[in-house]
């Protein structure tokens, strides 16, 4: 056979896989450099290489927005304080850098991606860095280029380098035409925000290298994240966490969505163990890589009713915000959680009742230290 044929036969090979359906194993063209189908004899791309006794070495990228910071003190307390780095391109508060190893990744530098890999022995990424649903709209290119260009990176060092990888999504990976009440693991997403659309592509790309190239992917859907001692970063959602803020400090609150718009929310405790779960769990438990998680749905309405029972004096108005409205009205009212249910036994332990009575007494604690000093 001649030489170009034969590779091209070669090649072929590796991009149909084996008949069998079992997982390929050849690399992106950006792990191995030039040359795609050169496999070395002794490539694991599989995290089974990864021993399961050993603490993971963790990187968090774009740790220092709302969730990372939790995520990072709570696998600190499960994997050991230097064992987990947060990652990035903003520079921390003293509290957070002297808590444990903080350093500056830019996803959108390759390069430095992989070096702190290399150099810091990372088994295990969350990739947390994106622009959130409302920031996104109001800067579509730089979204794209995080959301979508940070993620491809993120894929080829992780896969390159054996590392298990878990990618957020959002109820915001849904659409107008989606089914809302409750919304399946599989159903029509026609995301109509580049937010979403670009988390339905971190979802196919995920599942792509899985089952392309045996990257241990593992993805959750969020719901709206409420947390009490981190700021949100520019979602819709943003308005069920700075009800509490305002509630304590100034007894009344501006909503930028209507009183009727119900969504999916969840406290910040559960979202974090939640994330650990399905990082911890044996993968044959997973019967697929992109879960749903549920808890709660509530309203604007409902949830300042919850807070006049611990705050009778508390006001809400309403001063709608269209931009945000429309990509709520195109949101699910809730999320079928029962695959990870069932395949990993997720369990919510927060509802509203206690949310907003663990948030204001959050909340309440800080305002007493505050006025004793
Ligand atoms: N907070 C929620 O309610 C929620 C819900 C669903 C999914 N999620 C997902 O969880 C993840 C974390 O969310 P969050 O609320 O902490 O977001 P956030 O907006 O608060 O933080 C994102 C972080 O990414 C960083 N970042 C931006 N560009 C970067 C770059 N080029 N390189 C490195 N870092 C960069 C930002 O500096 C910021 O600290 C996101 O992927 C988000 O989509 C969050
Ligand atoms: C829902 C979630 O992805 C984020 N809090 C947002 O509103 O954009």
């Amino acid at each position: 056979m001649p030489a170009v044929r034969m590779l091209q036969h070669v090649v072929g090979q590796l991009l149909l896989g084996p008949a069998c359906g079992c997982r390929t194993s050849a690399l992106p063209a950006r792990s191995l450099g030039a040359s795609p189908w050169q496999i070395p004899a002794n490539a694991n791309f599989h995290s089974a290489s990864f021993s399961e006794t050993d603490r993971p070495r963790v990187l968090i990228t774009g740790g220092l927005g709302q969730l990372g910071v939790g995520l990072a003190n709570f696998l600190r307390k499960r994997f050991g304080k230097d064992n987990v780095i947060l990652s990035d391109i903003r520079k921390p508060p003293d509290h957070i850098f002297q808590s444990g190893p903080c350093i500056y990744s830019d996803i959108l530098d390759y390069k430095n991606l992989r070096e702190i890999v290399v150099n810091n022995g990372i088994t295990w990424l969350f990739h947390y860095s994106a622009l959130l649903s409302a920031v996104g709209e109001a800067n579509v290119s730089l979204a794209k280029a995080v959301n979508i260009t940070g993620l491809h990176n993120v894929l080829d060092v992780a896969v390159e380098h054996g590392l298990r990888l878990f990618v957020p999504s959002t109820i915001g990976a849904f659409g107008p035409t989606s089914p809302r009440d409750p919304t399946p693991d599989l159903c029509v997403q026609r995301p109509r925000t580049i937010y979403g659309v670009s988390k339905v592509h971190a979802e196919l790309m995920g599942e792509y290298y899985h089952y392309r190239y045996g990257l241990d992917f593992r993805c959750l859907r969020y719901p709206g994240i409420i947390s009490a001692d981190s700021q949100p970063g520019g979602g819709t959602t943003d308005y069920a966490v700075q009800i509490f803020h305002d509630a304590v400090k100034n007894g009344k609150f501006e909503c930028n969505l209507k009183p009727s718009t119900r969504l999916p929310m969840m406290y910040i405790d559960d979202c974090l163990r939640a994330t650990l779960e399905v990082m911890e769990a044996p993968a044959e438990s997973l019967s697929m890589r992109t879960y749903n998680i549920n808890a709660m749905s509530f309203t604007p309405e409902e949830l300042a009713q919850e807070v006049h029972k611990h705050i009778p004096e508390f006001q809400i108005t309403y001063n709608v915000d269209s931009a945000r409205q429309a990509i709520a009205d195109g949101w699910p009212v809730s999320l079928d959680d029962s695959n990870a249910r069932k395949d990993w036994k997720w369990k919510h332990d927060f509802d509203l009742p206690e949310l907003v009575t663990t948030m204001l007494n959050f909340h309440g604690s800080d305002t007493r230290i505050a006025q004793a000093n």
